[in-house]
């Protein structure tokens, strides 16, 4: 099967897929691709492609709405990379506080004379604060933001966290000195460093608006290491000019963020780590091959999660839509061939479903018939074939 990559992936990722017998960018249609932030809305992507697999959080660079309604996988690799954000984030706290590239700059230019004597009559200017005492919200409590609340305990900071669509999991990893705010407005009250850890959405365009920004304290920081149009960028530079902001750092470029001293960019490096960067694409290449060779769907940002071992001789994966009688119809379909079904799973993810057939006889009769009959049910978008490997 053929890959087509995009971005720099890790070759722990690119040699688990060739260890495995996968060509990657082969000059033929590729059955899946593998990216990071390489921008999909405006390519076509063909029908060959059976899954596409983000080695990274975000996967606002995807048609996924579009690959849903083709029945096509959408994955990411949640937490892949969220520590080396989260050190980043912490970074940002430490600039916000410290002015440290004013001073990097200021002792690199004191040259010749007495160095030292001039570098302790002027290093005044380049006076900070600590952070220990001081207030920290954090928008968003997943994989980074997190870590982020807990971090920033450690550093003896006071913790408000803001996140109403918590998963369960991610909450057993919170330590309970983080404060839930239920209100937004709540934490960007009383925040003097406010950092935003959510994804890009419809919903989350612009959640941190003018109106936000003037709830803030005028002494306070923001911190976007999520995506650039999570917050709005020229409210926020009106805010640094009007003296309602004091700092802005982000991990995104925009031009009305450039030539201005209280803010501080960085080229998009949150998960820039060589550790980040092997897990993400460890994880996306696993979670691919899983898929390809067995119909499983770990991580999943579209259809629901299923993963399920592999005992029979043979598994049909059916994308479908979430509506009622679609098991009925598939098991007779089934049914229609002779074929006893040996484990059935189906689960469902909004409007999408998922349903993963066992079977231990198919020859290539019944999978044409199959695949003609599965098809022609309405609301079934895709059909796969997977034979157990010898
Ligand atoms: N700068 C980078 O290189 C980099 C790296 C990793 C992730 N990111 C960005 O950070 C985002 C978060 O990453 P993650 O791994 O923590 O994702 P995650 O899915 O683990 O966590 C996101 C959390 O945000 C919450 N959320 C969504 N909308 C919200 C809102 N309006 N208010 C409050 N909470 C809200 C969700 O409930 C979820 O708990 C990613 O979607 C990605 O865009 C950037
Ligand atoms: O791949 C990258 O470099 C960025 C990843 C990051 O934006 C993410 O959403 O995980």
């Amino acid at each position: 099967m053929n890959v087509k990559t995009y971005n720099a992936i890790s070759p722990k990722g690119l040699n688990y897929l060739a260890e495995r017998g996968y060509q990657l960018n082969a000059d033929q249609p590729a059955d899946a691709i593998l990216l990071r932030s390489q921008d999909l809305h405006s390519e076509t992507i063909s029908d060959s492609v059976k899954a596409i697999v983000r080695a990274g959080a975000g996967f606002n660079n995807i048609p996924v709405d579009e690959l849903s309604q083709r029945g096509i996988p959408v994955f990411n690799t949640p937490g892949g990379n969220a520590n080396a954000v989260k050190e980043l984030t912490i970074a940002a706290l430490i600039m916000a506080a410290r002015p440290v590239i004013g001073a990097i700059d200021f002792a690199n230019s004191v040259r010749g004379g007495d160095v030292s004597l001039r570098t302790e009559s002027d290093k005044g200017g380049y006076r900070g604060t600590e952070l220990a005492g001081k207030t920290l919200g954090v928008i968003g409590l997943g994989n980074v933001g997190s870590k982020v609340a807990n971090t920033a305990l450690a550093l003896d900071m006071k913790v408000i966290g803001y996140d109403p669509g918590l998963n369960a999991n991610t909450a057993w990893r919170i330590d309970r000195h983080v404060q839930h705010a239920s209100q937004v407005e709540t934490l960007l009250q009383a925040a003097d460093y406010v950092t935003v850890h959510i994804p890009y959405t419809e919903g989350n365009h612009f959640f941190i608006s003018r109106d936000k920004l003037a709830l803030m304290k005028p002494e306070a920081a923001l911190i976007n290491y999520s995506r650039n149009d999570i917050v709005d960028n020229q409210a926020a530079v009106d805010a640094l000019k009007e003296g309602h902001l004091r700092r802005y750092l982000t991990d995104f470029s925009d031009d009305v963020l450039y030539d201005n001293d209280q803010v501080i960019i960085t080229p998009h490096i949150g998960g820039s780590t060589i550790e980040a960067e092997e897990t993400s694409a460890s994880m996306a290449a696993q979670q691919l091959d899983a898929f390809l060779t067995s119909g499983n769907l770990i991580h999943s940002v579209n259809f629901p999660d299923i993963n399920e071992p592999f005992t029979s001789q043979y598994r049909v994966g059916i994308f479908h839509e979430n509506v009622p009688n679609m098991l009925g119809q598939i098991s007779q379909v089934f049914g229609s061939f002779g074929l006893n079904i040996e484990e059935l799973s189906n689960r469902a993810n909004k409007q999408y479903a998922y349903t993963l057939v066992a079977i231990n006889e198919l020859d290539d009769q019944q999978e044409a018939g199959l695949l003609s009959r599965l098809g022609q049910i309405n609301q079934v978008l895709k059909v796969h074939f997977y034979q157990q490997s010898k």
